[in-house]
């Protein structure tokens, strides 16, 4: 879907934006995504990124689908009122294809965790914009990546202090993975943002270690059934995975 939002500026005039949502595959569960401000930002671009998210949550073996969204916009110039009244506006627009049964909003680049709260408030249930304010984990995406990595590392037997880390942008997730891995005495940068859960944060983060170290053996085994790369192996067992849930629900692959 291609919406045009156009909201009133600070200074009294009017712009116009354009935003997009992007549903992919919603064979596995629900389908989930980013939503991205970016000046960047076109309906290629977004749909590639929406595709992604279904192989992602695919691969890491969670139970949803795939979609994205973002408008094509210069957050870094606009005032917090400007962006509550652009993210507004795009939520009245999409607001029929979101929910979270359907296809749930998450951050990136450009947006954070002030930008669900606007898109819940918008859209979902005052009862859940409390909870997941109660429970928010900003450091979620971060963290993953960090669990990830280790498991990788594992692997050659090196822990996160043996090495030494780039890190290629310091936004939300880069800053938070940054500090973890400088926690763990392995030599880094910093970053991230949002997330709502109704576990306590030890719950969340164990879980999402068992989930990060499950899939990488999943695709470690993958590559050795086919002898290929762990990018290779780590698409092909995303692609299964959605295969599978299509042919189960008796859809058209
Ligand atoms: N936030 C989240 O929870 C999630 C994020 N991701 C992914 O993580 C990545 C980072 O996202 P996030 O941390 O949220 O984003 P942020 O907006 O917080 O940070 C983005 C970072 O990227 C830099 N950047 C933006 N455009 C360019 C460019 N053209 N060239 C070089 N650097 C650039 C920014 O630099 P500057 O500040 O100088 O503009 C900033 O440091 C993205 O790929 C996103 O899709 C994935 C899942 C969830
Ligand atoms: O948690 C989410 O749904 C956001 C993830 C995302 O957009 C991404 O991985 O690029």
């Amino acid at each position: 879907m291609q919406v045009e939002c156009t909201i009133l500026k600070d200074d009294g005039t009017l712009s116009c934006f354009v935003g997009f949502r992007i549903q992919h595959d919603n064979a596995r569960g629900p389908m989930k995504g980013g939503i991205r401000y970016h000046p960047d930002v076109d309906p290629d671009e977004v749909n590639a990124l929406a595709q992604l998210m279904t192989w992602k949550t695919a691969v890491a073996n969670i139970p949803y689908g795939g979609a994205k969204g973002g408008i094509g916009c210069r957050p870094s110039e606009m005032s917090t009122n400007e962006l509550e009244r652009l993210t507004g506006v795009f939520t009245q627009k999409i607001h029929d294809l979101i929910g979270i049964h359907s296809d749930v909003p998450a951050p990136d680049m450009g947006t954070n965790s002030q930008t669900m709260a606007w898109i819940l408030d918008e859209s979902f249930m005052g009862i859940h914009l409390q909870l997941l304010q109660e429970s928010q984990l900003e450091s979620a995406t971060g963290l993953g990546v960090v669990f990830g990595t280790e498991a990788l590392l594992a692997e050659y037997g090196k822990l996160i202090s043996d090495m030494k880390f780039v890190i290629q942008d310091f936004g939300n997730v880069g800053s938070w993975t940054a500090k973890f891995i400088y926690e763990r005495g392995g030599y880094f940068e910093w970053v991230q943002n949002i997330q709502g859960f109704m576990w306590d944060e030890e719950k969340v983060n164990h879980e999402l270690q068992k989930y990060m170290r499950r899939s990488f053996l999943d695709v470690k085994a993958m590559c050795q059934t086919l002898n290929c790369s762990l990018r290779m192996g780590s698409f092909t067992s995303g692609v299964n995975r959605v295969a599978r849930a299509t042919l189960l629900r008796g859809w058209q692959a």
